[in-house]
């Protein structure tokens, strides 16, 4: 289906019908990015609404909070029901707010309720470390020892887990699950839909990390029922180093108090009555905590519109055809050179971005960079490169795959030490 000719690259970027979206990004002539998928790059339109927001701080100063385009005290619930299309979820059912862990740590605090013999929470042993920590850290503060109440649902081929592995670990002592969309380092994408039945099945709540995925994929989480939701909005999303995360909690469970309480979880009309009592948002916005991130939540408002123009469903399709094509330029011209391709490849399976792992992937990955490809290592043998649907071209995919190729052929890769850098 895909030829290895760069005409036929020039050929598929002249049928794209996402490509005038490249000219909006900041792209850095002699290099091709592909590490979208851990910091997306800044858009015209990101940058925009950054600055109107910075403007509306000059203008405005305390009146900011309730004046101008976009009310500050109204930000993170405006930005989440913006979000909201993106994963399938209603308006109420997404705010902006956060960290992808500050988040889990506020959603651990919120759903995990252990009783009786249900007091373990099951997760996978390929997860983010980040996610494990706080789900250990949250054991603790409950009582209880990690090592015994966490349990890890083990990886049979050290990328992937199988979902039956997962469903077969759901027992009845399992009082919580988290896992991921998408797993971060193989970019295999599990079944959501198919887990969140299974833990209902066995009375099991479960929430799910969509780092990886939010943003490349679409997700119905409010139909599938999935419990809660958390992801970062700087990798697919564009929002900028350390932009601020999402969670979703679905509908079902609004109403009812937070784990960690702070005023802008309040209910807005009464929040500045400053009472003692507590009185809960009856919207996902109950979890926030303090004043929300602005500046830092700005970005999100061009990115966003970009994202209502473009439609999810078009940014996954072409993804889904970037990484095919990639994987097929792979098995094409790099064959007989050490390299396996380690995500899964059927379609359904399939996250964003190909993980490429080689023996010699630390050091490959610093000869990329001095040739102006950016993809990013993660120990011990992964190259994650991520064709990005906005602004990745076909051609930047064929020339990539040309420049590893000479890299190996040339062995220019020796002159490294095969060792990860601080930020891998
Ligand atoms: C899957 C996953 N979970 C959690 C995190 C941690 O996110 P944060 O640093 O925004 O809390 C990341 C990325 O850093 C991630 O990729
Ligand atoms: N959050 C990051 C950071 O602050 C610095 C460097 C990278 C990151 C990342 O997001 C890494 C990413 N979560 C990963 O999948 O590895």
């Amino acid at each position: 289906m895909f030829q290895p000719t760069k005409e036929f690259a020039e050929f598929l970027d002249q049928k794209d019908s996402l490509s005038n979206y490249r000219d909006e990004f900041y792209l850095q002539p002699g290099t091709i990015y592909l590490d979208g998928n851990s910091l997306g790059l800044l858009s015209k339109r990101a940058e925009q609404s950054l600055l109107d927001l910075l403007d509306s701080w000059k203008t405005l100063a305390i009146d900011g909070w309730m004046q101008g385009d976009h009310p500050w005290y109204y930000f993170a619930e405006k930005l989440g029901a913006l979000s909201a299309p993106l994963v399938g979820a209603k308006e109420n059912e997404v705010i902006v707010t956060g960290s992808t862990t500050s988040n889990l740590h506020q959603l651990i605090a919120s759903f995990y309720h252990p009783n009786g013999q249900k007091t373990k929470i099951l997760a996978d042993e390929l997860n983010f470390p980040s996610d494990i920590y706080a789900i250990q850290s949250q054991l603790k503060l409950k009582g209880f020892d990690p090592a015994t109440h966490l349990i890890q649902v083990k990886s049979r081929d050290g990328r992937t887990i199988r979902e039956e592995d997962i469903i077969e670990a759901m027992t009845d002592e399992i009082a919580l699950i988290i896992l991921p969309t998408v797993l971060y380092r193989s970019g295999q994408l599990l079944d959501i839909e198919r887990l969140t039945k299974a833990a209902h099945e066995r009375g099991i709540i479960i929430g799910f990390d969509g780092c990886h995925s939010v943003g490349a994929i679409p997700h119905q989480f409010h139909e599938w029922d999935v419990d809660f939701a958390y992801w970062c909005n700087y990798k697919y999303l564009n929002s900028g180093p350390g932009g601020v995360g999402s969670l979703f909690v679905h509908e079902k469970h609004l109403g009812t108090m937070p784990g960690l309480a702070g005023w802008f979880g309040s209910n807005k009309e009464k929040q500045f009555d400053m009472k003692h009592e507590f009185v809960p948002s009856d919207t996902v916005g109950a979890y926030q905590i303090g004043t929300p991130h602005i500046l830092s939540m700005a970005p999100l408002v061009g990115s966003l519109e970009m994202y209502k123009e473009a439609t999810i469903e078009r940014i996954r399709e072409k993804s889904l055809h970037s990484t095919a094509y990639l994987m097929s330029l792979i098995n094409e011209e790099l064959s007989g050179l050490g390299f396996t391709i380690g995500n899964p490849h059927e379609d359904s399976n399939r996250g964003g971005h190909v993980c490429l792992e080689h023996d010699d992937a630390a050091r490959i990955c610093k000869a990329l960079k001095l040739n102006g490809i950016v993809p990013d290592f993660r120990a011990p043998n992964v190259i994650r490169l991520a064709p990005i649907a906005f602004y990745t071209s076909y051609v930047d995919v064929w020339n990539s795959v040309q420049i590893l190729k000479k890299i190996m052929v040339e062995k220019q890769f020796e002159q490294f030490k095969n060792e990860r850098e601080i930020i891998a």
